[in-house]
């Protein structure tokens, strides 16, 4: 709610309820706002934590950055507050939990599943281009799913405006698109990489270039060393997509708007 913005939060402003997960900088949990009766999920991280790490600055951008998104797949950060030893993100419920629990659980998606998601996910990342923000860090670990079953974009943790085109190295290696690899310029496209590798590991329920090592997951990203395996059975359309994305020259990777006309997503994706 808008009133959140401008408030002075403190914890006293909170009954706090139920642990919804932890992260490697703090534990979320379930939290109702106690005048309005508002559920929310407040992620606790610690100062000590985020200090070691160096990592505030990215704290600071990513709630400068969420507070000018406003779209139904973009988990909301409501605003944040601090005391002597934390600080506290007042964040959006999504109250069907984590997306890649439900996949580990059917270890694969339907099809019309996977393009309903892949569809929403391409609406949300085309409203953030639009504001010159990238993401950088799609994953299923940074997906949630909200009480109607539509998917939400949650941690810009790693989201950068491009102009600043910061080059950090973030998240696991499964997902970052070759510039990103070799470390060279990247640009939005990185998006529709990380697009690519989800709409992937949603319909085969692993990332396509994993390995063992590291260095093999490295020279796999690099080569696009991409193979679909007989099984599950996956249709053609849903092949040619993937492979119109995770194409190593970044300008020639399929644009978002064009994947929404893509055969597989018209035919596949519930209507939104
Ligand atoms: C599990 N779960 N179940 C239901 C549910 N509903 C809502 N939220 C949940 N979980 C929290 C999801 C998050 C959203 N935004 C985040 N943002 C973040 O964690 N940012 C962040 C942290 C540490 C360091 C940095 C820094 F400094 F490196 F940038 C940035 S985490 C839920």
């Amino acid at each position: 709610s808008t009133a959140a913005e401008g408030k002075k939060w403190t914890l006293t402003d909170f009954d706090i309820g139920k642990p919804l997960g932890r992260g490697k900088f703090g534990h979320v949990y379930l939290a109702r706002e106690k005048r309005s009766n508002h559920v929310i999920a407040l992620k606790v991280l610690f100062k000590s934590q985020l200090k070691e790490s160096q990592v505030e600055h990215q704290l600071r951008r990513e709630v400068e950055i969420q507070s000018h998104l406003r779209h139904p797949n973009i988990l909301r950060l409501y605003g944040y507050f601090y005391d002597q030893k934390r600080v506290y993100l007042i964040l959006e419920y999504a109250a069907k939990g984590e997306l890649y629990k439900e996949l580990q659980k059917c270890k694969y998606f339907s099809e019309r599943r996977a393009a309903t998601y892949i569809a929403s996910l391409a609406r949300a990342l085309i409203y953030c281009h639009g504001k010159h923000v990238i993401h950088r860090d799609i994953k299923p670990e940074n997906l949630l799913v909200g009480a109607q079953g539509e998917l939400k974009i949650a941690d810009f943790g790693w989201s950068v405006h491009t102009f600043s085109r910061r080059r950090t190295m973030c998240g696991t290696l499964d997902y970052l698109p070759p510039e990103m690899v070799e470390s060279v310029e990247h640009d939005a496209n990185v998006d529709i990489w990380s697009l690519g590798i989800l709409c992937y590991e949603f319909l085969y329920g692993l990332p396509p270039f994993e390995a063992k090592e590291h260095s093999d997951t490295y020279r796999r990203i690099v080569q696009v060393d991409l193979k679909f395996p007989p099984k599950p059975i996956v249709s053609s359309a849903a092949k040619d997509l993937i492979s119109q994305m995770l194409v190593k020259d970044s300008s020639k990777r399929l644009p978002l708007h064009k994947l929404l006309e893509h055969t597989w997503i018209v035919q596949s994706a519930d209507p939104s």
